[in-house]
Order: C-alpha cells, then structure tokens, then sequence
C-alpha cells in the first residue's frame, strides 16, 4: 500500500493536461467542502445534515499546465422517493463520464455499510481509475487514521478495485488539499484549457444562486423540513435606469414547500424568519456576483413534489 504524504515529488511535465474528477462517498463524507478547498472559493453548498447537494457542481482548478474539474455529485443512497432515484442515475452517469473518481471517507468514521454499498457500484465501473482520500484528518490521531488507511486498502483488495492513490487530507485544516490536485492533475488527459481562464465553476448563475437561498432558508429548521425544500429562480435582471457605478441586480426566486403545513415554519411569526433567510442569502448572492442585489422571495406549496414528476422536471430535476 502507498499512501500519499506531502513530500512525495512529482514529476515536472511540459504537456497541458485537462479532464474532470467527481468525488463520491456517502452523504456527509465531506465532498463538497474538499471541492471547495481545491477551488479556493465557495461553489458548492456544504451543511452539517447528509443530502444537501442535489445539483452537480463543478469546481475547476486553474494551474499553469492543467485544469482540473471537480464534478461535486450528491450522495448515492438506497432510493426512497422518485428524487432518490434520479438522484442515484445521475451520480451513476457521472462517474461512466469522469476521468478520474474520488472515494471520500471520513478518518473520524469506521467504513460502515453505506461505504462498502458505494464501493461495490465503483467496482463495476471499470475503465475510470479510482483514487481513494480520507477526509477530515484534522479529526483523528496519527492511530486511528492509519487504521482507516489500512481499512480502504483492505477493502480495495477485497472488491477488487485498484486504488491509483490513497490519500489522506484534511479540508478544513488544508492539510494535502494541494497534494490532491497534484495527484490527480497527471491522471487528466492531454487537452488545452476547457474553460476560461479564471472561471471557478461553470453552474449556472441561477442555479448557484437558488442554492445559497436553499441553504439559507435550511439553516434552523432541517428537522422540520429535512429534504422538502426547493428554490427556483424564476428572473435575475439588472435594474434598469440605475446609474453605472451603482448597478442593481432584481432577484425573483421561489421557495417551494410541500405542504401548507410547512409554511408557518419557513416564514416565522410575522415573517421574521423568512426575512432573515432573505437577508442571509443576499449577502451571499452579492459576495458570489461582486454586484448588490435586490432579492424578492416568495414561498409556494408544491405539494409533494419529491414524488412528482412533473412537480421535479419544473423544480429542474
Ligand atoms: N473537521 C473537519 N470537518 C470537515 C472537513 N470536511 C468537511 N467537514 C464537515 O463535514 C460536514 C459535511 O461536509 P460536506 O462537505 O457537506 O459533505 P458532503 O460529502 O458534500 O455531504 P453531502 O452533500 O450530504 O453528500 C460539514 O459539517 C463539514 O464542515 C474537514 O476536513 N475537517
């Protein structure tokens, strides 16, 4: 087994080389924070709750000879509801696509059932190489995350999956993050850039932005309302006869619920909750596109859209 620290050298290499990456574990592995840390900004929305990433994000890191796109996928799980299952198709067309996989685990957890249930789909996928990382290192002594280096290792060979790397790192406490990317840079094929110099993520705007709202508008009541919200953003247009140094960009979204039950919790007594969620998530809207921004949200029922396909296509599903 080699594991991967930060001394290992790397090659120089005078081709340019450009490809995607997906990370995968299960939901709370720590995915989307690592994708962040690799960015260096924040483009995929992350939470302390499993299942918070629904839309495929994609992260690129810029280097002079490579550009490395980080394809964040929800986390697989056995279905329950019509959104599980589309959910589960499009982490599984995801990695068929990748020229790369990341199997994340957490080093603060045992590999549990939900790992090995991952793993074995990996397995099948044959042609994309795999690279194993341990996240969350900066949780654990030197002990028990060399025990969980030993388990992935064992768990590769028990699988028969060849892990071309295994690599622990820690996002929060930016231990190897920079390793990672210089791991899975020569994995990507020769290519010149893909994307713009600069780009971070090439998600829509809106998409982005009814993310920051959703995330926003969890905060506080993920219990009430584990997975029953979803936003739209129905305009984003900037104010007309507004003066060039000041611009001002109109924000039309819709927070979509199940139930009328669930409005009273979303809204809060005298609107006091949804005005926060507003306030939060305009600060964040204006961070991400560098313009203020006027955000006019309103709360709808779509009845028990997770089940719906009509409800899911409109909701962009
Ligand atoms: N201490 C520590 N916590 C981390 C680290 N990476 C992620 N976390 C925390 O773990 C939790 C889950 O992280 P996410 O990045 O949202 O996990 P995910 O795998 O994308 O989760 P899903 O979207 O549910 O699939 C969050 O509370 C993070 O702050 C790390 O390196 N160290």
């Amino acid at each position: 087994m080699s594991v991967r620290t930060q001394s290992s050298e790397q090659p120089a290499e005078a081709v340019h080389r450009a490809g995607f990456a997906c990370f995968v574990g299960r939901p709370n592995a720590g995915k989307s924070t690592l994708t962040n840390a690799l960015v260096g900004q924040k483009v995929a929305i992350t939470s302390n709750r499993p299942q918070t990433t629904r839309h495929t994000v994609r992260g690129i890191v810029h280097r002079p000879d490579a550009q490395l796109i980080l394809v964040d996928t929800p986390g697989l799980h056995k279905p329950r509801t019509l959104l599980g299952e589309r959910l589960n198709d499009v982490v599984r067309t995801t990695w068929a696509e990748v020229d790369v996989i990341g199997f994340c685990v957490p080093a603060d957890q045992k590999l549990g059932p939900g790992d090995r249930f991952i793993a074995k789909e990996l397995a099948g996928i044959r042609k994309t190489p795999k690279v194993a990382i341990v996240t969350k290192t900066d949780l654990v002594d030197p002990k028990v995350l060399a025990e969980q280096l030993i388990a992935l290792d064992q768990l590769g060979k028990e699988l028969g999956i060849e892990w071309a790397e295994i690599v622990p790192v820690s996002a929060v406490g930016d231990k190897q993050v920079g390793l990672l990317a210089d791991l899975l840079i020569p994995m990507m094929p020769a290519s010149p850039p893909l994307y713009p110099e600069g780009d971070l993520t090439d998600e829509p705007e809106q998409v982005m932005v009814a993310e920051l709202i959703r995330e926003a508008a969890l905060e506080g009541v993920r219990d009430e309302l584990p997975h029953s919200i979803a936003v739209v953003v129905e305009e984003m247009l900037p104010r007309e006869d507004r003066p060039a140094d000041r611009p001002l960009l109109d924000i039309h979204a819709n927070l979509y619920i199940e139930r009328s039950s669930q409005k009273g919790i979303i809204i809060g007594p005298k609107g006091k909750r949804l005005k926060e969620v507003g306030m939060k998530s305009r600060q964040q809207i204006e961070a991400l596109l560098g313009t203020p921004v006027f955000l006019d949200l309103h709360v709808k029922i779509a009845k028990d859209w997770q089940r719906d396909p009509k409800q899911l296509r409109k909701l962009g599903f």
